[in-house]
């Protein structure tokens, strides 16, 4: 197995995967590094054995393909003339829709991630938000974790952490404050050395101010607090992989003002609603108003609520989703249709 510096993190079968790689693509130079960062048209990488990152280019083609253009945790193959040649295939993504009135795009936040903190800040800890990041990480098979931040805001910071962890079905719910480092040790302890961990949150939540405490030095830049409202200014502006002295890696996301569904993982994150729902009479039962409900009353309204938004907005990008691959099939093969017409007419050969 190849060996990487501090920082880049760890994936089991990466010389079987880039020697299938060079076979495939008949180019016997392809070497392995990790996307640190994006950045317009260009991507920072981490090598092994090279002490210093580098920006490097990509194909062109790689932006046409359905994954889209490399993004910051991918994996990635660089050829000889310093550009990325591949992606591999990444395991564990957060994807969400992108942002923008009724678009139907998607947009990888982080690939190749073991566990997605979610970041909410005491002493108002968002639910309906943290569920709905719980949904997009389970639909990329990310495990969540999550993280109120800013505990020095709630006298009783664990025992709030404790009771919204089980009212929003996520067991491993901590308390921290970034400034006293209290519970800091807790959540190094989710991020074992070689494995990569991403940060989700709004803005203001406190994440660059975690990272910072995990580094143990200043690296992030952070935002004061306007105390009317305690919301933060915007100040992470790229995701970043970052690796941390104990040999765990974060990602570091900006905070999102909307996140959009895009994968499913509603079921997931609402296992709760979803092993009730067998034993309602109806498959489709929105557990409203239908007899033989065996979900409503026992899951808080407010949840169930959340549900049924995220369930909806789900069937709608669902729709899009299936609308645009119709559109393109029919493009496909109308193609095909206007090919032949030009090889009967004799203007191809
Ligand atoms: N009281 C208290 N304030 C905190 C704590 N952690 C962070 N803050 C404050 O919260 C504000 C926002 O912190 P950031 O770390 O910049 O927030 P962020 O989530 O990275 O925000 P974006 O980069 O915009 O996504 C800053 O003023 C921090 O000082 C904490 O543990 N307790
Ligand atoms: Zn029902």
């Amino acid at each position: 197995m190849t060996a990487f510096p501090a920082g880049i993190g760890r994936r089991d079968d990466l010389d079987a995967e880039l020697s299938e790689l060079r076979d495939q693509l008949g180019e016997a130079t392809l070497a392995p590094a990790r996307v640190l960062s994006q950045h317009s048209g260009v991507w920072l990488v981490a090598e092994p054995d090279v002490p210093e990152p580098r920006l490097v280019h990509a194909r062109a083609r790689l932006r046409e393909e359905a994954e889209g253009p490399p993004v910051t945790g991918d994996w990635v193959a660089l050829d000889d003339g310093d550009a990325i040649a591949a992606v591999l295939p990444r395991r564990g993504t957060v994807v969400r829709r992108a942002v923008g009135e009724g678009r139907a795009e998607r947009q990888v936040l982080a690939a190749n991630v073991e566990l997605a903190l979610i970041a909410e800040p005491l002493p108002d800890p968002n639910a309906r938000r943290a569920e709905r990041l719980a949904s997009i990480a389970g639909a990329g098979d990310v495990p969540v974790a999550l993280v109120l931040t800013k505990a020095d805001l709630d006298p009783d910071a664990d025992a709030t952490a404790l009771r919204l962890g089980r009212e929003i079905g996520l067991p491993d719910a901590i308390a921290v404050c970034s400034k006293s480092g209290d519970g800091v040790g807790i959540v190094r302890s989710l991020l074992p050395p070689g494995s990569t961990a991403v940060l989700l949150g709004p803005s203001g939540a406190g994440k660059s101010t975690l990272v910072n405490a995990l580094l143990g030095e200043e690296r992030q830049a952070t935002g004061d607090v306007r105390e009317s409202d305690r919301r933060g200014r915007h100040t992470t502006v790229t995701r970043e992989l970052l690796g941390l002295p104990h040999g765990g890696l974060l990602i570091d996301t900006p905070g999102m003002r909307e996140v959009g569904m895009w994968d499913g993982g509603v079921d997931d994150s609402f296992d709760d609603v979803a092993a009730l729902a067998a034993a309602c009479r109806f498959s489709d039962c929105a557990h409203d108003s239908e007899p033989d409900c065996a979900v409503r009353g026992e899951i808080a309204p407010e949840r169930l609520e959340a549900w049924r938004k995220l369930a909806r907005e789900q069937a709608w990008v669902d729709d899009r989703r299936a609308a645009a691959r119709a559109r393109e099939r029919l493009g496909r093969s109308y193609g095909r249709i206007q090919r032949k017409a030009r090889w009967v007419k004799g203007e191809e050969r």
